[in-house]
């Protein structure tokens, strides 16, 4: 079972995007109290504004785009690498858009999550919002789980449901997914690094 090895428990986020996920649990690193603190930010491509919440709040960044190497391969092990260096407790994929190998997982067992937009096991992958709205659905809401070589697979750590309103576009419907997701990432980030958690079978238990 993962332990966290730090005080207070040591992040790296991955972000391909905006970071409004990371810009919430660096908020929430302010405070002592919470816990964790944010020791690194990593993307999979140059100029999104994730990195740069990440300088203005003088946190290390890294870059690994999957062009600048021969394989996918060779790119999931400099990624695994940079991640590694920075010795993480947890490691929290953000809006990142890239999936990561078994091979990066093992290097991080049981200590990676990822947010997703949607309520697993609905609509994986990267259209959860407009999947859910072409559905038809009448809630849909977001998912943090522990991540496992599948899409979207992982076991289940927190869920937060969001009513779908009759005049819902994408773009309206995922920006009210997305206030519910950070308070949901903040709440569950946060109890995880202060009271560890265990993952058996399918469930996961905070504390
Ligand atoms: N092993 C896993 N890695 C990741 C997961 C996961 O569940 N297992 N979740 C993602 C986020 N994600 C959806 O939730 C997701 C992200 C990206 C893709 C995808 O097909 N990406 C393409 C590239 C797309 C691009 O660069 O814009 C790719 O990886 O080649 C599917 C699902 C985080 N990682
Ligand atoms: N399948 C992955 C996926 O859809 N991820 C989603 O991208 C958004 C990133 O927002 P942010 O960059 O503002 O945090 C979030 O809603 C996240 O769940």
């Amino acid at each position: 079972m993962p332990t966290v090895d730090h005080t207070p428990a040591r992040l790296v986020v991955l972000v391909s995007g905006s970071g409004t996920n990371l810009q919430a649990l660096l908020d929430a690193c302010e405070d002592p109290a919470f816990g964790a603190k944010v020791v690194a930010v990593g993307a999979d491509r140059f100029d999104v504004e994730g990195l740069a919440r990440a300088e203005r709040a003088g946190i290390p960044t890294f870059v690994k785009q999957l062009s600048q190497h021969d394989s996918r391969d060779a790119w999931d092990l400099a990624l695994r690498r940079a991640v590694a260096g920075f010795e993480p407790d947890l490691v929290v994929l953000a809006g990142f858009m890239k999936l990561v190998s078994a091979d990066f997982l093992e290097a991080f067992e049981h200590r990676v999550v990822n947010t997703h937009p949607a309520l697993s096991p609905s609509f994986p992958g990267v259209r959860g919002p407009a999947d859910a709205l072409e559905y038809g659905v009448k809630v849909t809401g977001c998912t943090l789980f522990v991540v496992d070589a599948g899409v979207d697979t992982g076991q289940i750590i927190a869920q937060s449901v969001v009513e779908v309103l009759d005049d819902d576009t994408v773009e309206s419907l995922h920006e009210r997914i997305k206030v519910a997701e950070r308070a949901m990432l903040v709440d569950a980030v946060g109890r995880m690094c202060r009271e560890g958690w265990s993952v058996e079978g399918r469930r996961v238990r905070i504390g």
